[in-house]
């Protein structure tokens, strides 16, 4: 059903054809439903007028009434001059100043006529001064009626034409003044229950409040409901998955678990590690596919549950699969299992893009007949399926790469999909949890196992360099190993790997008694690989690499992680790294070095690493400092990308509130029958249509 929000903007009388072009062009805005959507980032109020007297530099935007005394032209170099008028209220002077053309102004603000000036003050050679302001005449002008003014965010092409946050709020002004009411789009149970204003008025009232509190419900009320359909939305798709898809019933726990649990198992299973395989072992037992998500810190014995995990499928006939991100920890995982395996008749194999030729086919038919029950590989080889005997469980170990409609989509391929874990190595933040893995059931590993020293991370400047070699020489004449990382930023890969060949170099020559390892992306697989197994075996004694080795490399031995240029990294990427360290019973230590020179940000980021080494305490900062935009793999997930105005960052109760009202929707009325109900599936209908990321699960 088309809606008046579905008119083409250039039907509004205050857009011309030129205006149409950059509003589309510029902010996508094409329709009145976009502009109407085209929230203001921040609001100023304007219903006070304060005395040039009462003003003080730190003071944010204020609003002035008074009359322009005298114009006055002032060179300020290079034949550029700047435009001033000294503006009083009575109470005072101040300083009105523009560094552009100055005959307009001249012209439409007049000497003697009452105005009423709108800017942010700056100290000046002892007097106010504003630059750029807002000026209204002051007779057309009702300071009561006035409320907050919004600012909406501009593009620099824009700002070079000529277009300000004004010249958006006018044609909004506009729209929302010829728009018939708008029809509702939540029940009325959850708006009354909720006490949230009507959708009609919040849509008004969040363009042009009166007052704070208006601004506040008219936010809480958009927010609220972008964050109850998108929950809605992961909510009913997972429970529409749990009706379609039988799971494998594996109740049987037989001589292979066993055999490795009582043979096998080189420790006892931490408190955490027990609690969770009791969780996974019920969801393999229910006749629902499993759909799990694992989180726990670095270090904390994730890759041994997914190993048992597997296991299980193997005791009920089944083969399993472990994904990997990257190859180098594709063969970790192998070596890892081997490893954990050896002396048991199960046959574990690699898969990755290099595997080639008489090889590849001899995994394919072996996978095919079942000969091979557990297959390990990178992402690559589920995306280009491969055909199983009998896959009954898909580990993925991945790092916010995979979020609820990458899953989606791999799992529509699947006729009777396996059960599925999956691991992430960095800690989510729980809001951020709900909405990329929302479809995921979710088990937390929140214990580390016995004997681990917790890390201590130290801040060093690089021209402490010579005592932090004599600390790394101490460490390794103690029989330990280090990690030096380089950053490695895609748009200046060429430069950074330079930096990298150098300090390689450079740290040859500091180390002459020791032998060194290198690993950076560039480097063919084999290459890496040759590298990666002299550093695991302890035939080097340093590893420099880039950031390749930051996501579940297993390396004991090694106790000194040291990372180069750390104002690069963020902070997720920084406490992955850390956790290559403190993995056996040594006291490890993390060294990150900067520079001098750092900005407030980064001086944060360095500080938590020093303080913390919970991961969780440093994922919620890290969404805080970054926003979920650039946490890292979010914007491929999708979701928590296609908000226009809530932050799953700093809206963690609304997230809360949205999921609980929406899970109790879906626990209410899962075949989405109930007449009452229709008004949410019919807007959830039209939202898919339009967020594209939305419509991937269906
Ligand atoms: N219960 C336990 N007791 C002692 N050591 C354990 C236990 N569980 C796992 N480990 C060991 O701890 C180390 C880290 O475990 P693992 O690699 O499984 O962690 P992870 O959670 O996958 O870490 P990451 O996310 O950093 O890859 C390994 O050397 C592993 O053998």
């Amino acid at each position: 059903m088309s809606s008046i929000l579905d008119q083409d903007i250039q039907f509004l009388p205050s857009v011309g054809t030129k205006t149409k072009e950059i509003l589309s062009k510029e902010l996508s805005i094409r329709s009145y439903g976009d502009l109407l959507e085209y929230y203001p980032y921040k609001y100023v109020d304007r219903s006070k007028i304060f005395h040039i007297s009462e003003l003080t530099s730190d003071m944010p935007f204020v609003q002035l009434k008074g009359k322009i005394l005298s114009y006055e032209e002032v060179d300020i170099g290079k034949r550029n001059k700047m435009l001033v008028a000294h503006f009083s209220d009575g109470y005072g002077v101040v300083d009105l100043v523009w560094f552009r053309s100055a005959q307009y102004i001249i012209k439409s603000y007049k000497v003697g006529t009452e105005y009423i000036v709108f800017g942010k003050p700056s100290a000046y050679n002892g007097r106010f001064r504003f630059a750029h302001p807002d000026i209204d005449d002051a007779s057309k002008l009702q300071i009561s009626e006035m409320g907050m003014q919004p600012f909406y965010g501009l593009t620099e092409n824009m700002k070079k034409r000529g277009y300000t946050s004004r010249s958006i709020e006018r044609i909004t002004r506009n729209l929302v003044s010829i728009l018939p009411p708008l029809p509702e789009t939540l029940p009325d149970f959850i708006v009354n229950r909720l006490h949230l204003v009507s959708r009609d008025a919040a849509l008004r009232m969040i363009h042009y409040p009166h007052s704070h509190q208006e601004m506040q419900k008219a936010q809480v009320r958009l927010k609220f409901e972008e964050l109850f359909y998108v929950q809605l939305n992961i909510l009913r798709y997972a429970s529409d998955q749990r009706r379609k898809y039988r799971g494998y019933i594996f109740n049987r726990i037989g001589d292979i678990f066993n055999g490795f649990y009582a043979h096998h198992l080189p420790f006892e299973l931490t408190g955490a590690q027990k609690r969770v395989m009791h969780e996974i072992r019920a969801d393999m037992c229910s006749g629902r596919q499993m759909n799990r998500l694992l989180q726990g810190d670095v270090g904390s014995g994730k890759t041994l549950v997914a190993l048992m995990t597997m296991l299980i499928a193997l005791d009920n006939g089944y083969q399993a699969c472990l994904m990997a991100p990257t190859e180098i920890l594709a063969e970790q995982h192998l070596q890892t299992i081997r490893d954990f395996l050896q002396g048991m008749d199960i046959r574990v194999e690699l898969l990755t893009g290099i595997v080639k030729g008489k090889k590849r086919k001899e995994i394919l038919d072996g996978l095919a007949t079942g000969d091979i029950q557990i297959l390990i590989g990178t992402h690559a080889v589920i995306e280009d399926p491969v055909a199983f005997h009998r896959l009954g469980v898909a580990v993925s170990d991945e790092q916010h790469r995979f979020g609820v409609a990458q899953r989606a989509k791999l799992w529509a391929k699947s006729e009777n999909p396996p059960h599925v874990l999956v691991m992430t190595a960095t800690p989510i933040p729980r809001t951020l949890a709900m909405t990329i893995y929302g479809d995921l059931d979710v088990s937390v590993i929140d214990e580390l196992p016995p004997g681990r020293k917790p890390i201590q991370t130290l801040h060093k400047f690089d021209n402490q360099l010579t005592s932090l070699y004599q600390s790394i020489r101490r460490q390794i004449n103690l029989g330990r190993q280090v990690y030096i990382v380089f950053p490695l930023i895609k748009e200046n890969e060429k430069i950074d790997l330079k930096n990298l060949e150098e300090g390689y170099e450079t740290l040859k020559q500091a180390f002459p008694e020791f032998r060194l390892s290198k690993i950076h992306g560039r480097m063919k697989s084999a290459e890496k690989e040759a590298e990666m197994e002299q550093f695991v075996k302890g035939k080097t004694q340093i590893l420099v690499a880039t950031t390749v080795i930051e996501v579940g490399v297993n390396v004991p031995n090694a106790s000194v992680m040291v990372i180069l240029d750390a104002q690069r990294f963020g902070l997720s990427q920084l406490h992955q790294l850390r956790g290559r360290v403190g993995r056996g019973c040594d006291q490890s230590y993390c060294i990150l070095v900067t520079g001098y020179k750092l900005s407030e940000e980064t001086r944060k980021r360095i500080d938590i690493m020093c303080d913390t080494n919970d991961g969780f305490r440093i994922a919620e900062a890290d969404l805080k400092l970054r926003g979920p935009g650039d946490l890292e793999g979010t914007q491929q997930s999708g979701m928590a990308f296609d908000l226009k105005i809530a932050n799953i960052a700093r809206d963690g109760q609304l997230v809360q509130l949205a999921r609980t009202e929406a899970q109790a929707i879906i626990d209410a009325d899962p075949q989405c029958e109930h007449p009452l109900n229709s008004l949410l599936w019919n807007r959830l209908r039209e939202l898919k249509k339009t967020h594209i990321n939305w419509a991937a699960i269906s």
